[in-house]
């Protein structure tokens, strides 16, 4: 029945202040009080409704998605929203669209390589949306190699301006989101060439639109690439294709914060690293961590409230039914998942810290923690998107038969997050980067420069000292075990900073304690995933194996009695779950039954098509075929 809340049996087993654990999950009282309030707001007004997004064509859902942004704009001015308070609004309202490019991408892009005249100039226009920005580096034929970029921006002395072009077809512009036809300027990477000379790849403004009627400006070929994996939301971000023919810029439109170009064509480089052109994308695989912990907390969510409600078998004397979240296999295959949420959530605190650190710190012209910091963003962006993209396809094989209705959320889910395995960095060649930091570690080892910060470890393996000679080499041939030795230095990561989250103070009863099992099961849980790797190297013996493995069962049944509370603390609403399965009052058979006459198919008993093609077969009209 409506208004019952058919998991109050669950709910009163938890043994923690769930409140507490509320703001633990937030990250501080007032990241909750704006958190609840953004995303009751957004759940309250039926212009942000996205139930009905799996119905829709995909110019209905773009040209919603163009509505809801607008909507989003204007509840954010007429409600005078702070930065913070409109950044969750566009998180609650939860549709891939331009905006998060433009947000999350461009205004970056110039904070991060703009010089100060450049930010005053064009940063004012991008925060108020009197321009809407895209970051167009990927192309056709290339996106990992960001060095084999081919468009080119050619300076132009005689008119102090540069010339973009796309001279081969593999140079298009290809992939960038809010390119395909909403964008009016893009952060346009290209090969720089002054004087005859290619100085490598950097970043420009380039408008694109016009800005009285949208149409594209000469020398621009610009659209769409097509429909993406499933008819999911990512299908209302409009990734686009561009070419420019031979497109005059001024000179001051090139970003020159680590580079300049003087009005004489003379190249300089300032005396800061050159990876700051890939500044953005530090930025960005920063917040991915974030958005994973988020990712993996809704698909974990929808499966343990649903895991508390679905029954199947184990029915004695006429009784209920066992609830499936009582079966070791479901709690096996479930718990780690829990865990791995709220260890995400806490390495991407401190990932948070670690970039607002070494950003400080390059404005000081420190580059000292710059390394460090590629190494850790890369890697965990890769391992955090990863595990979330396994593990919200997990949550939908735990929740059955019902997790492949679009219904549960799951679907949808998965469809518009698999691309984060792939964009802002492809997960191998990001650890390939890890892995490469590594090396550079151990081959400095007995120098007197010590491995410190999250190597600082690595000074117990001068073993691998000797495995100094002929490291590139070595290097291409062990690559694919450099790789799941750049993954263990993550998960080391992963752990180390929930260990470290638990020797702060934590308020809540119960509350550490609950962190504490969670912590041990995704700890214990690594352990039992690559035992053999533990026990090939005498790190752990069989004994040990055991014991954790038993352990893992004892953590498990701990946490039982509390996991619909675990996850009411991500104070998700049922509006931002889009799942009937994760509903907050578990009253998931009525709403499941009750959706399904509201597909359009279900609009007619009898379904078009019947009397054209399904008649003439009942009714033998259609002459055989002769055999
Ligand atoms: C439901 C959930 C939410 C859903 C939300 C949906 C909406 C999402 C909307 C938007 C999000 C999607 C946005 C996606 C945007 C993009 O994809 S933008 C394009 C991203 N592209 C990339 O990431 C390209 C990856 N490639 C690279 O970064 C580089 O090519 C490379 C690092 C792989 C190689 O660089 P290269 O210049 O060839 O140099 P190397 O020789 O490898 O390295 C030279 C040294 O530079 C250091 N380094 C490299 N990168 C960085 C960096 N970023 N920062 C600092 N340092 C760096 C590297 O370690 C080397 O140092 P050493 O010489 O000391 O070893
Ligand atoms: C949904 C989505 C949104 C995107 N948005 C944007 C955007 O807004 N702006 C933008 O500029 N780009 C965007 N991109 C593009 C994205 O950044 C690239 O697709 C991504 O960087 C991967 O590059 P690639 O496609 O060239 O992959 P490739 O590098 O071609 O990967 C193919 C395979 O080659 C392997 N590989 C590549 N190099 C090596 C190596 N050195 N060693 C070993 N293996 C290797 C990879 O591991 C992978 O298995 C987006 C992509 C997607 C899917």
């Amino acid at each position: 029945m409506e208004g019952v809340d058919h998991l109050a049996h669950e709910r009163n087993k938890s043994e923690f202040d769930v409140d507490a654990m509320k703001i633990v999950w937030a990250g501080s009282p007032h990241a909750f009080v704006v958190s609840d309030r953004i995303s009751k707001l957004v759940a309250s007004d039926p212009g942000f409704r996205k139930d009905n997004r799996s119905t829709l064509s995909r110019k209905e859902l773009f040209k919603n998605t163009l509505r809801k942004a607008a909507y989003a704009w204007k509840t954010i001015i007429d409600l005078h929203l702070s930065e913070e308070e409109a950044a969750k609004l566009r998180f609650y309202v939860d549709e891939p669209a331009f905006t998060d490019v433009h947000w999350g991408m461009f205004i970056p892009a110039i904070k991060g390589q703009g010089t100060e005249e450049q930010q005053q100039k064009w940063l004012p226009l991008a925060y108020k949306m009197q321009i809407i920005g895209c970051y167009a580096q990927t192309e056709l034929g290339h996106g990992s190699n960001v060095q084999g970029l081919e468009t080119t921006a050619t300076f132009d002395p005689q008119t102090d301006e540069f010339i973009i072009h796309s001279p081969t077809l593999t140079s298009s512009k290809w992939w960038p989101g809010g390119l395909g036809k909403v964008a009016t300027h893009a952060i346009a990477y290209a090969l720089l060439i002054v004087g005859g000379r290619e100085q490598g790849v950097h970043g420009f403004i380039v408008q694109l639109r016009s800005l009285e009627d949208h149409s594209p400006l000469p020398g621009m070929t610009v659209g769409d690439i097509g429909m993406k994996f499933g008819n999911g939301a990512y299908n209302a971000m409009d990734n686009g294709v561009l070419r420019f023919d031979h497109v005059r810029i001024p000179r001051n439109q090139m970003l020159m914060r680590v580079s300049q170009v003087t009005c004489e064509g003379k190249y300089k480089q300032s005396d800061v690293p050159r990876q700051l052109v890939y500044g953005a994308m530090l930025y960005v695989r920063q917040t991915i961590v974030a958005d994973a912990s988020c990712a993996l907390s809704r698909a974990v969510c929808i499966a343990t409230r649903y895991s508390a409600v679905r029954r199947q078998f184990g029915s004695q004397n006429g009784g209920p039914e066992t609830q499936v979240i009582d079966y070791k296999t479901q709690q096996s295959r479930l718990f780690p998942l829990l865990a791995s949420a709220y260890a995400f959530r806490f390495v991407g605190e401190w990932l948070k810290w670690l970039y607002a650190d070494v950003t400080q710190r390059l404005q000081a012209n420190d580059f000292s923690t710059l390394p460090e910091a590629h190494a850790c963003t890369a890697g965990l962006k890769s391992l955090t998107t990863t595990a979330t993209a396994d593990g919200i396809e997990e949550c939908r094989k735990l929740c059955g038969g019902h997790g492949y209705l679009c219904s549960s959320g799951l679907p949808e889910l998965f469809a518009v997050y698999v691309p984060a395995c792939t964009y802002e960095g492809e997960n191998t060649v990001l650890l390939l980067q890890v892995a490469r930091f590594l090396m550079k570690t151990v081959s400095q080892l007995g120098s007197s420069k010590k491995p410190v910060g999250t190597i600082a470890y690595m000074t117990r393996v001068e073993h691998l000292m000797q495995c100094r000679c002929g490291v590139q080499r070595g290097f291409a041939e062990l690559s694919a075990d450099l790789v799941e030795a750049a993954v263990a230095h993550c998960q080391l990561l992963v752990v180390s900073k929930f260990i470290e989250k638990l020797q702060q103070e934590i308020p809540g009863k119960g509350v550490k304690q609950q962190l504490e099992v969670l912590c041990n099961i995704y700890a214990l849980f690594l352990l039992h995933k690559h035992q053999g790797d533990f026990l090939s190297t005498g790190c752990i013996t069989p004994k040990h194996a055991a014991l954790a493995n038993d352990e893992l069962r004892s953590l498990y049944s701990q946490v039982r009695p509390n996991a619909i509370a675990l996850v009411d603390a991500f104070n998700y609403t049922d509006h931002y779950l889009g799942s009937i399965l994760g509903c907050y009052d578990g009253n998931v058979y009525p709403k499941l039954y009750e959706a399904a006459w509201k597909d359009p198919l279900n609009e007619s008993v009898v379904p078009d098509g019947y009397h054209q093609y399904i008649r003439p077969l009942l009714k033998q009209e259609i002459r055989t075929a002769r055999l």
